[in-house]
């Protein structure tokens, strides 16, 4: 953003930028209001350009017929053209310093139908300090819509992680590109709705996170062709699944099924569930070095502590997924010298067993996370939960996935994820494509499976088809 911005500022009228950005916010705020005229809008000011964005929005407002208030938290080095404007406008400035103003300032925000945070943007570190965290105290327990100038003020713009007291916004407006603090959680949910306003930024090529749309995922997925037959479309093993655990088994094999290989292959003591269910699987009991040929391999759902599955399975020189008991189970340097990829698929609690560190501490820092441990196994990783991301060994972009549901907090879903994952990577996308399109459709699944109320994970296996439809169409 630094970079692009400097770059555009160098060609464009001085304040350009910004009048761009307070446009788009502008119309953001009046539409998010229905009407401007006497509305009652308070602006939350710090002292850099964020700060500068909220105040030119607020004139535009004021302009408009807005009763608008600005609180100022450092009025001494508030952006001056900005507070020029508004008071042109004929809005009015308090001070969060001064002892006269307190009251006031409570009172603006407390009946307040709008407020826009403009403390602090991309410029901000750590939470908001203590004379800004009570502003985030009163516009939360105001009734008043909150909309964050470019991100929530106190989240971190390029990680996600949120170190303190932030403000949580119903809408955010954000300029040029978004940032991984308005996609990847907890940060996410601290910025509602998000808005992207094009100030005509030329953006690097290589981003630093992406999430795939539909066309990208369309573009993606395998679809058969004349030459096809169910080889040519790959096959895909899934070893999975003991006495203890057999529907994990049976429902690994039910995202595969639907994930585009032409067969599945399924290898365990749970054959006979699964092809009670499935009568398509082909099934052996032999132990993955005898199992036939297959494209790639799934190991781990369910499975126990069978060590010697997991490690008959990495031994091949196919890609293999590694999910559940099986990252527990799989040696890290056998994973490390492997040529061909491997796809590990943890939640954060097996995520944080790997790193040696707390659930917690994996949560809070989740792209930080994901990218160390693709470093420490040489292996694609797929971090689950309420942001699910995809990070390759060596770097590049981190995909994140924005169409999971919560309703995905189910037992059983994530087998489902890696039969699918599988599946894709036996049909030959790559893991990190195969990772990321698997967790897009799983979201997607997930969705329309639950439709606002609770679901099993056999519901979402059965809705991936209609995810694929909705992708291709
Ligand atoms: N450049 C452009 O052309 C365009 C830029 N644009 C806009 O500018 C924004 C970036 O502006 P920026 O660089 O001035 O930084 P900004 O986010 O306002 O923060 C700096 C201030 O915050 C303070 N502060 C820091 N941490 C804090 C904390 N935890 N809690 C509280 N305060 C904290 C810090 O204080 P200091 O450390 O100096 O005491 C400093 O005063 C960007 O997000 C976008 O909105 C758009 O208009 C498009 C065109
Ligand atoms: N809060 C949440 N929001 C969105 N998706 C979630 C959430 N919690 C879990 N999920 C998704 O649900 C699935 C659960 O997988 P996992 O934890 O492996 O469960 P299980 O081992 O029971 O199958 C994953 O795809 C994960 O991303
Ligand atoms: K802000």
């Amino acid at each position: 953003m630094r970079a692009a911005e400097r770059e555009l500022m160098a060609r464009l009228p001085e304040g350009a930028l910004m009048q761009r950005a307070a446009a788009g916010l502008a119309a953001a705020c009046a539409e998010l209001m229905g009407r401007v005229y006497g509305r009652r809008v308070v602006l939350l000011v710090g002292s850099g350009d964020n700060g500068g964005d909220a105040l030119y929005a607020g004139a535009r407002l004021a302009r408009r017929g807005a009763g608008v208030t600005a609180v100022l938290l450092s009025p001494e080095r508030t952006h001056p053209g900005g507070l020029a404007a508004l008071r042109r406008a004929g809005g009015r400035a308090l001070a969060t310093r001064q002892k006269e103003d307190a009251a006031a300032v409570e009172r603006a925000i407390r009946s307040a139908d709008l407020v826009v945070d403009g403390i602090v943007g991309i410029g901000g570190k750590g939470g908001l300090r203590p004379d800004a965290a009570p502003l985030a105290e009163l516009a939360e327990a105001s009734r008043a819509a909150v909309v964050a100038v470019d991100l929530p003020s106190g989240v971190e713009a390029d990680t996600g992680e949120v170190r303190g007291a932030a403000i949580r916004a119903d809408l955010t407006v954000t300029f040029g590109t978004h940032k991984p603090g308005l996609l990847i959680d907890p940060a996410r949910e601290y910025a509602g709705s998000v808005r992207l306003v094009d100030i005509g930024l030329s953006l690097p090529d290589e981003a630093e996170a992406e999430a795939l749309q539909h066309a990208d995922v369309a573009a993606l997925l395998p679809v058969p062709g004349a030459e096809s037959d169910k080889y040519r479309r790959g096959v895909v093993g899934i070893a999975a699944g003991s006495s203890r655990y057999p529907g994990a088994a049976v429902l690994a094999v039910a995202g595969a099924l639907r994930g585009g290989a032409g067969a599945v292959r399924y290898v365990g003591p749970a054959g006979d569930a699964v092809i009670a269910r499935f009568p398509e699987t082909l099934v052996s009991d032999q132990g993955p070095k005898r199992a036939g040929r297959v494209q790639a391999w799934v190991v781990g759902p369910g499975a126990g502590d069978d060590a010697q599955s997991v490690a008959e399975v990495l031994a091949q020189d196919v890609p293999v997924l590694v999910d559940a008991d099986g990252l527990r189970l799989a040696d890290r340097d056998l994973v490390r010298a492997r040529k061909a990829p491997t796809l590990m698929t943890p939640h954060a609690g097996e995520a944080a067993a790997l790193l040696g560190v707390s659930r917690g501490s994996v949560e809070a820092a989740r792209l930080h996370s994901v990218r160390e441990l693709a470093e420490r196994y040489g292996a694609t990783v797929l971090l689950k939960g309420s942001t699910t991301l995809v990070a390759s060994p060596g770097g590049g972009p981190v995909r994140v996935n924005a169409t999971g549901t919560s309703w995905l907090a189910t037992a059983g879903s994530g087998d489902v994820l890696s039969g699918l994952a599988g599946s894709l990577l036996a049909a030959g996308l790559s893991a990190l494509d195969a990772g990321s399109v698997a967790a897009y459709l799983h979201g997607l699944a997930g969705r329309f499976a639950a439709d606002g109320a609770p679901m099993g994970a056999h519901d979402v296996s059965e809705s991936i088809r209609s995810a694929w439809r909705d992708v291709m169409s």
